[in-house]
């Protein structure tokens, strides 16, 4: 097992939300980034801001950016949120330089970082609650996560070429929750190979811990994502 060692202080840990803001939005297909989206009376991003703003126990949030973004600014004029121009080319990029800007700001290798997708934008402050609870006391950390309810189909061509076996499968949601000093060094180690920070603890041989999510807390990713986002915030 590669292990990378974390210094722990006497302070107690402090907790910090970073959030990944820097993507295309490609799938979603938009006309623009997702996160900047009207939905239910706000830019998709307000909604998963004012979620995290909820979060007592967090010490601060930090929005990742396009270093080329001019719209968060205009679209979401307050916030109590941190604002950084880092994003890179790939999501693990802009978390990768996220955690980096994080520690510039004072954060320290034992504090709690829970990267959160912008793009979870139905995200309910007590489903972080939940996480930090079951982790706060665990060495590697955790995700919020669903096992799977669905039988699972590998396809060749828009046919079934196999059932897949769908036994201890859950599906990885955010917040990811892991110490600043053991997620920085996994995401250097595993660039841009990994599409969430949990497998980039994983690569250093580690077990984060697998934390009951909802159904509820889906990233908007397709087209049809907005409208039932939409209906399910507006009849909250
Ligand atoms: N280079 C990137 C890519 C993604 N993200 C963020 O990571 C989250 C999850 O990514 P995803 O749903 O894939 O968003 P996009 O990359 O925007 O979507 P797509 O892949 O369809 O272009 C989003 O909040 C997105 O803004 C990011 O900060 N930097
Ligand atoms: C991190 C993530 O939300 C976990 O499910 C997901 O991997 C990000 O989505 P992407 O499409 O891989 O960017």
């Amino acid at each position: 097992m590669l292990s990378v060692t974390v210094m722990y202080s006497t302070e107690p840990p402090r907790l910090f939300a970073l959030v990944p803001c820097a993507g295309v939005g490609e799938r979603a297909g938009a006309g623009g980034p997702k996160q900047y989206a009207p939905l239910a009376g706000r830019p998709l991003v307000g909604h998963t801001l004012a979620a995290l703003a909820q979060v007592s126990r967090l010490s601060g949030v930090l929005v990742v950016l396009s270093p080329d973004d001019t719209q968060f600014e205009q679209v979401v004029p307050q916030t109590s949120a941190w604002v950084e121009r880092v994003g890179g080319a790939s999501r693990a990029a802009s978390v990768a330089n996220g955690l980096a800007a994080l520690q510039a700001r004072g954060a320290q290798p034992h504090d709690w970082v829970l990267v959160h997708d912008a793009a979870r934008c139905l995200l309910r402050p007590e489903w972080v609650d939940h996480l930090i609870d079951a982790c706060l006391d665990d060495e590697v950390g955790g995700l919020l996560a669903l096992p799977l309810a669905d039988t699972l189909k590998h396809e060749v061509d828009g046919r079934v070429d196999t059932t897949l076996d769908r036994g201890g499968k859950w599906q990885a949601q955010t917040p990811q929750m892991f110490r600043l000093g053991l997620l920085r060094p996994a995401l250097v180690q595993a660039g841009d190979a990994v599409t969430d920070e949990a497998s980039a603890v994983e690569a250093l041989g580690h077990r984060p811990k697998l934390v009951r999510g909802a159904l509820e807390n889906f990233k908007i990713t397709y087209p049809p994502d907005f409208e039932l986002a939409a209906r399910l915030l507006t009849s909250r």
